[in-house]
C-alpha cells in the first residue's frame, strides 16, 4: 500500500532557515560603480562578512546578527514598489549565504540581479553580471573569478597594480577590467589609475559616483 505524505505549506526548519536572510539596508539609487555605473538599481545589503578590510566603507554590515533576518518574499515585494527592475546584491559579503532561493524568486518576479562580491565563497544563485573585487585579506576563489563580468580592483596604493594584473591573469577573456580608487586615497590614486589606463588601456577607470552624487 502507497503511503502519501500529506501536502502542508508550513514550511520546515531547514525551508525557514532559506525563506529569510539578514538585511542591513535596502534602497532605490543609480549602481554608482563599474560596467553598470549610472542605471538605476534596487540595493539589497546583506549582512555579514569576515572579509576585514580595513578601508571597508560599510563596517556596519560586518555582524550578521546586528541585522534583522527579513522574509524572502518581502523584499522581492519591496523591489516591485520601484519602476526599475535591476537588483544589486551586495553586503557585507553576499555570498556567505546561500543565494539560490532569494535569486529565483527575483528572476520569477522578471528582475536581473547583479552581484558586487569578494569572491572569497563559493558561488550560490543566479546571476546576470557578477561584479568581483577581490581583496588581500581573504583570498578570493578561483571559480568565482573565472565567472565574472567584471573584475573591480580597489587601489589603495601602488604595489595595487601589480596585483590587479595578478588578478586579471585568472579571469576569463571577456571579462571587463576596472581600477577603482579606495575612497580615503582617491586624491593620491586617481591621477595614477588615469596614468596607468592611459598606458594599459585594456583596464578602464571606476569611481564611486554615487558619492560625488551625494545619493545612496
Ligand atoms: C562594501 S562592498 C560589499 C560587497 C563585497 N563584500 C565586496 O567587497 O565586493 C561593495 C563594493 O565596495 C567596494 N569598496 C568598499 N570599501 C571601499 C572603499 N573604501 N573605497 C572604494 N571602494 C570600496 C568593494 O571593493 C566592493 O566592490
Ligand atoms: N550607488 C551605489 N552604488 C554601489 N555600487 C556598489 C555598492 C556597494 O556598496 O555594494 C554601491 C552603493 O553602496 N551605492
Ligand atoms: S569584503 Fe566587502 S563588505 Fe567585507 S570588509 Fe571587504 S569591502 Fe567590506
Ligand atoms: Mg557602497
Amino acid at each position: 500500500m502507497l503511503h502519501v505524505l500529506p501536502v502542508t505549506s508550513v514550511p520546515s526548519a531547514s525551508e525557514s532557515a532559506v525563506a529569510a536572510l539578514p538585511l542591513m539596508e535596502q534602497f532605490y539609487t543609480i549602481q554608482g560603480e563599474g560596467y553598470n555605473t549610472g542605471r538605476a538599481a534596487y540595493f539589497l545589503r546583506l549582512g555579514g562578512c569576515d572579509v576585514g578590510c580595513v578601508w571597508c566603507d560599510v563596517k556596519e554590515s560586518w555582524d550578521a546578527d546586528a541585522h534583522p533576518r527579513v522574509a524572502l518574499a518581502d523584499m522581492v515585494a519591496q523591489v516591485l514598489q520601484y519602476p526599475g527592475r535591476n537588483v544589486v546584491i551586495t553586503g557585507g559579503e553576499p555570498l556567505m549565504h546561500d543565494l539560490t532561493h532569494l535569486t529565483a524568486a527575483l528572476h520569477l518576479a522578471g528582475c536581473q540581479n547583479w552581484i558586487e562580491t569578494s569572491g572569497a565563497y563559493p558561488l550560490s544563485g543566479e546571476w546576470d553580471w557578477i561584479c568581483v573585487s577581490p581583496k588581500k585579506f581573504k583570498a578570493p576563489r578561483p571559480e568565482v573569478l573565472r565567472q565574472a563580468h567584471e573584475l573591480k580592483i580597489i587601489v589603495f596604493n601602488q604595489s595595487d597594480f601589480k596585483w590587479a594584473e595578478e588578478h586579471a591573469a585568472q579571469v576569463g577573456p571577456h571579462t571587463r577590467l576596472y581600477l577603482q580608487p579606495e575612497w580615503s586615497r582617491a586624491a593620491q590614486m586617481t591621477p595614477q589609475i588615469v596614468d596607468y589606463v592611459k598606458e594599459n588601456p585594456r583596464w578602464q577607470v571606476s569611481l564611486q559616483t554615487h558619492k560625488y552624487l551625494d545619493i545612496p
